[in-house]
Formats: structure tokens, C-alpha cells, sequence
């Protein structure tokens, strides 16, 4: 005979009643395939958090272990795609179909991406941190993609004051010569007394959050992350050679950025990334100047879309 045993959510009532917005679990750990962008699936090691509400104040509590299986099912039989994650949250619903009737869950993972280098040709991995989150609420269900790409920020105050001591350096040097000699002026701006300040730059996070269009069949991680990097032109790189670094220094003389600068760039590039159809975006520059980070967080605007 099987044993009987107490099943605590069936048949005990709720000592205090009320309704719950989410319940559910976090930090469960998940290996999984990921299918994003076109490419084909790849392993990652996710952190997820599921949810669902609660609205029958007399239940005890929800089925904890339901969404831990469906959760587990996606882990051994399939791979996390948009569709797979509408079946998930549409699974969490109907497997508490006396108890909730909104859904949510959020992997966190990171996404390993070989990135070229800037000129020498050769290539290495950068961990980018990723967040999927699917929500199945009344109105239907939104999935968003956020990613985490970091980047180095030029000072551009600060280039321009180091710009000021240069010149102030050439006329200490040859302002009182009629005639000034190239090979001379060439020699001396190859020494730091010829370069005698350098801008600070730091190292920056760009986190961009997108809502996917309501058919979205894609996953864009790969596709966000390059857009991200494509506009901001000073993304950390992987493997370096001395070609790689001296053009990355030009790279970043050339988009010299104040954190307004950045929030600014991405907010006008997102609005022609077309997989978003909203989207969030707060910029950290961890600054070398102070201790404190200087940041910048804008939306791209729409009625009851996401606000800043
Ligand atoms: N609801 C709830 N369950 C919890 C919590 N902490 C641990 N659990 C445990 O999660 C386990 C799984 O709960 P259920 O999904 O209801 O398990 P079950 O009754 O064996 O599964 P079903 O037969 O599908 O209902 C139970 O052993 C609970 O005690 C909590 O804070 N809330």
C-alpha cells in the first residue's frame, strides 16, 4: 500500500487569507540550451526564478514542485525558445488552474560570445551577462531579453583639459623659436613631455532591456549585444595584441563619452533595432576621476511602455 501523506497545500486552509501577487522559487539552478539568435542551441548554466499569483485566499500555498518539473522537463527534453518559454508559463497556469492566472519566469545566465579582435585577427571569449523573462498576465504574454555589455568611456572634459596642457607644453617648448623644425616637433610628441597629460577613461556597463514583438520567434541575444557594441564603437575587448591596443586607444580618442553621451547614442541606435519593440536602458561609468560611478538611465518613450 502506498503511504499516505499529508498534503499540507490540499487540505489545510490558509491561517491568514489573502491574495498573493507572485510565489514561487528563485535561484534554481538549470543547465539548459539556449536557441538564440539563428544559431544553434548552446549549453548555459542558468539561474531561474518561477512565479506564478495566487488568487484563492483560502489556498494554503501553490505547487512548488509542479513548476520545478515543468522547469526540469525544459532542461532535458527541449531548448529555451520563445515559443518554448510561452508553453512553459502557459504549463505553470494550467498545472494551477484552481490557484493563479499569471505566470512568470527569468533566466539568468551568461552567454559566451568569441569576439575578434580589433586589427591583429585573433579571437577570444567574453561572458556577457544575459536575462530572459516571460510574463503570462491577462493581457497575454510579453518576453523580455536584457543584457549587460561593457565598454570604456573616455572622459571628453577631461581630454580636452589634457588637450589644453599639451599645447601649453609646445608653446613652453617652441613658442619662443621664429621657425620650428618638424622632425623636432615629431621627436618631441613621442615623449611624455610632448604628451604631458592623458585623459582618464573607465571601465562602463551598458544594461539594455527589450520587449520582443508579441510574435517573436527569435531570441536575439547575439543580434542586441552587437548593436549595443556597434554604437557605443568601445566595447572591452578579449585578446589583445599591440595593433589591437593602440587602435582601441584611437577608438576611444575618437568617442570620447560622457555618460549622456552613451545613454544618448544607444537610445537613438535602439530605436532602429527592430526585434525591440520597447525597451530600458541605464548606463554605469565606473569612474577612475572619482569613486562614485556617474549613470544614466532613459526609455524609449512609448504610452504605458517601460518607464526610467
Ligand atoms: N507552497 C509552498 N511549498 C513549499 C514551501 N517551502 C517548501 N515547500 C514544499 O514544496 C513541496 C512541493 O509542494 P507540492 O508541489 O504541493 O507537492 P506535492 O503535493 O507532492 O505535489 P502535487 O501532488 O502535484 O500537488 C512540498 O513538500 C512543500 O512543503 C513554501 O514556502 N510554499
Amino acid at each position: 500500500m502506498p503511504k499516505v501523506m499529508p498534503d499540507i497545500a490540499h487540505q489545510t486552509n490558509a491561517s491568514l487569507e489573502g491574495t498573493l501577487d507572485w510565489v514561487g522559487m528563485s535561484q534554481i539552478e538549470v543547465p539548459l540550451m539556449v536557441q538564440a539568435d539563428e544559431g544553434a542551441p548552446r549549453q548555459v548554466a542558468a539561474k531561474v526564478e518561477a512565479m506564478v499569483n495566487l488568487v484563492q485566499p483560502k489556498a494554503k500555498g501553490i505547487h512548488m514542485s509542479r513548476l520545478y518539473l515543468l522547469l526540469e522537463q525544459l532542461s532535458n527534453e527541449s531548448s529555451l525558445t520563445t515559443e518554448t518559454l510561452r508553453l512553459l508559463l502557459t504549463d505553470f497556469i494550467e498545472s494551477h488552474d484552481d490557484l493563479s492566472d499569471q505566470g512568470r519566469v527569468r533566466f539568468a545566465f551568461d552567454y559566451h560570445l568569441q569576439r575578434a579582435s580589433l586589427i591583429s585577427g585573433k579571437k577570444g571569449w567574453k561572458a556577457y551577462p544575459v536575462m530572459i523573462e516571460g510574463r503570462l498576465t491577462t493581457t497575454g504574454i510579453d518576453i523580455e531579453l536584457q543584457v549587460t555589455v561593457p565598454y570604456s568611456s573616455t572622459c571628453p572634459c577631461s581630454a580636452a583639459l589634457a588637450r589644453q596642457l599639451i599645447q601649453q607644453a609646445f608653446s613652453d617648448r617652441f613658442g619662443a623659436e621664429d621657425k620650428v623644425d618638424s622632425e623636432t616637433v615629431h621627436q618631441w610628441l613621442g615623449t611624455t613631455q610632448g604628451i604631458v597629460a592623458t585623459p582618464h577613461s573607465q571601465r562602463s556597463l551598458a544594461q539594455v532591456k527589450i520587449k520582443l514583438a508579441a510574435d517573436a520567434n527569435e531570441l536575439p541575444i547575439c543580434a542586441l549585444i552587437d548593436h549595443i557594441e556597434d554604437a557605443l564603437k568601445t566595447p572591452v575587448q578579449a585578446a589583445v595584441k599591440r595593433e589591437d591596443e593602440q587602435e582601441f586607444a584611437r577608438l576611444n580618442g575618437q568617442n570620447l563619452m560622457f555618460c549622456e553621451d552613451a545613454a544618448r547614442r544607444l537610445k537613438h541606435h535602439l530605436n532602429q533595432f527592430d526585434a525591440a519593440a520597447d525597451f530600458w536602458l541605464r548606463v554605469d561609468h565606473l569612474e577612475s576621476l572619482h569613486a562614485h560611478d556617474a549613470s544614466a538611465v532613459t526609455v524609449k518613450g512609448l504610452a504605458n511602455g517601460y518607464t526610467a
